[in-house]
């Protein structure tokens, strides 16, 4: 089936992890699905792509934040994107323990407003190295109300690809209800004003006249 172009406004994702998680390579693995292995690092990058996921293309800015410090909260980022990534590598424990403290800026920052996030344990090629368990990572997943899954960049695009189509369908379908409540909003308020326009004097008068007592004997 031919891809259908909707004209929603693009999707923008912010992805976040400590250093060298692999985050431009999950990046670049699904917009190209190719796995690249060395990066230039210390420099946010912003990637603008059409994607197509479920048989429709959505316009995706993607932004891949590699300039800050692991102390460094990026609350700007969160707060511009629709939707979050959140990287750690199963190798690495400390990437994790950072994971839980970017998931806690997501929340804390978009609160009230509901916000898809997905945590992605990379690296899951390295077994032999694993630190971190399936386990943990799903647990801190439902902690937060997130989705979760382990992936590699080096080894597998479909995880990959549906990790972050599962996104990019979340936030569309959100935008979609949002511009059905505006539209429904708009008919109302065109009735509500044709009504008065042709109603609103007469039965003003009415409500008048059959609230005031009569005084005639
Ligand atoms: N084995 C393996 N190596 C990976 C995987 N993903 C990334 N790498 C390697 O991990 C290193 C860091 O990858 P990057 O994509 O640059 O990581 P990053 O998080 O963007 O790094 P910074 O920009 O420095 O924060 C590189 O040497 C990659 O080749 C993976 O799934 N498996």
């Amino acid at each position: 089936m031919k891809p259908v172009m909707t004209n929603l406004t693009s999707v923008r994702v912010v992805v976040l992890g400590s250093k060298h998680v692999g985050k431009t390579a999950l990046i670049v693995r699904f917009l190209t699905q190719r796995y690249i292995g060395e990066y230039r690092s210390n420099i946010d990058w912003l990637y603008k792509h059409s994607v197509t996921c479920d048989d429709s293309v959505t316009e995706v800015e993607i932004l891949d934040i590699s300039r800050w410090s692991d102390d460094f909260l990026p609350t700007d980022g969160v707060q511009w994107a629709d939707a979050c990534v959140v990287i750690y590598s199963i190798c690495d424990r400390k990437s994790f323990v950072k994971a839980h403290d970017y998931l806690d800026v997501i929340y804390r920052t978009k609160a009230p407003h509901y916000t898809p996030v997905v945590l992605l344990g990379n690296k899951r090629d390295l077994e032999l190295g694993r630190q971190v368990s399936f386990e943990d990572g799903s647990e801190l997943s439902t902690q937060y109300g997130c989705d979760f899954d382990e992936v590699s960049a080096a080894d597998n695009y479909v995880r990959v690809n549906e990790a972050f189509c599962s996104l990019i369908r979340q936030v569309r379908t959100s935008q979609l209800q949002q511009s059905l409540v505006r539209q429904r909003k708009r008919s109302i308020m065109t009735v509500t004003k044709m009504l008065s326009a042709m109603f609103g004097k007469h039965s003003n008068k009415n409500v008048r006249k059959n609230t005031q007592p009569s005084c005639s004997l």
